[in-house]
């Protein structure tokens, strides 16, 4: 649906070259809910400005449906843009008008009859919830109805994608998961694209299929988010991920396996997919003559498929945890077990 070859996006400042997108390849897939996070300056703006051209790439191709906007004639262009809609962290409502001009705005502009017009933005209010709020202001709306209004905005003209730029970043968690659930919503409703840039790691695996990371103007590791959650390989996105899933073993429960006589043998178990669920660590107890401590752990759910990641401490005569590891290991319900110490 999305297509990015080899695109770059190069700005002149003060005579120096700066590459705010550095040869970016991405795939986006209709109906998918694709996430781009990255840290202030990364890129992310910019790059999600070149899908509706308002930025043009520098070198490479945009492919918005198999085609190139950068070619299109402008009569062309304009059709195509009037397919992808876009709502923004500070909503960019028009203040002088009621929820209901705001959100007829784009038909009003196209000079839908009105007739027609009552009957879309009728129906979309309703989809957001808003339907009792037609007649208000904007300043009239709490940050979360505004935000709707900004959704049923770009609703209206029946988009095939949906562009979100940071649209939760002004919000508090609470509805900011109201948004993110309208969200899923309009893609699961609508089945439409949408392509979301945030620096939130949370909002990430709340809501996406997919995810780029992106540094420097450059995606530095791209998947599933059950993948790069699961296994995160650049510094950068590992340390996205931690922000959301604490896998450190915390300092006071190191310490308390420190101050054991005997040695320790702290292990990290993660369980992965349909092996979430395994009794591993039961089989493990009953089968060998070891003491199966659990330290420390989470069982969070990624797109639905339950991931874990326990911390563990075995105890026994080493030649039996030996075995007891090897068991875990080479048992297809674990993916890994790292010793953290000992
Ligand atoms: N119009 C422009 N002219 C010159 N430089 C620009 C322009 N727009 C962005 N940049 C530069 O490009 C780089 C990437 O900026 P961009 O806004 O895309 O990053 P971002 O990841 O969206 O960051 P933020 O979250 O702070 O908006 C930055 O160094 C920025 O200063």
């Amino acid at each position: 649906m999305i297509h990015f070859e080899d695109v770059s996006k190069v700005y002149e400042n003060d005579g120096k070259e700066l590459r705010a997108v550095d040869h970016v390849d991405l795939r986006i897939e209709k109906g998918e809910i694709f996430g781009v996070i990255g840290f202030s300056g990364a890129g992310k703006s910019t790059l999600i400005r070149l899908v509706n051209l308002i930025e043009a790439p520098s070198d490479g191709k945009v492919l918005v449906d198999g085609r190139n906007l950068a070619a299109l004639p402008k009569p062309e262009l304009r059709k195509v843009r009037r397919k992808i809609g876009m709502i923004f962290q500070h909503f960019n409502l028009l203040e002088s008008k009621t929820v209901y001009q705001n959100v007829a705005f784009p038909l009003s502009l196209a000079k839908v009859p009105k007739k027609e017009i009552e009957a879309r933005v009728t129906e979309i209010l309703e989809f957001v919830g808003l339907e009792d709020k037609a007649k208000q202001y904007p300043d009239q709306l709490s940050g979360g109805q505004k935000q709707r209004v900004g959704i049923a905005r770009a609703l209206t003209t029946s988009p095939e994608i949906l562009l979100c730029d940071e649209a939760t970043s002004a919000l508090d968690p609470q509805t900011t998961k109201s948004i993110l659930d309208l969200l899923k919503r309009v893609r699961d409703q609508y089945n439409i694209t949408i392509l979301m840039i945030t620096h939130e790691m949370q909002v990430i695996k709340e809501v996406c299929d997919k995810v780029a990371v992106m540094e420097n103007g450059k995606v530095i590791e791209q998947g599933t988010i059950f993948d790069v959650f699961s296994n995160p390989e650049h510094p950068t996105t590992k340390n996205f991920v931690r922000t959301v899933m604490q896998d450190d073993i915390p300092a006071s429960i190191l310490k308390q396996v420190e101050g054991r006589a005997g040695g320790r043998h702290v292990y990290r178990v993660t369980f992965l997919r349909e092996t979430a669920g395994e009794p591993i660590l039961s089989k493990t107890a009953k089968n060998f003559d070891v003491d199966v401590n659990v330290l420390y752990g989470q069982i969070t759910e990624l797109q639905g498929v339950p991931f874990g990641n326990l911390i563990v401490e075995l105890q026994g005569e080493d030649a039996e945890i030996l075995r007891a590891i090897h068991f875990i290991q080479s048992s297809v319900a674990v993916k890994e077990v790292v010793a953290d110490a000992g």
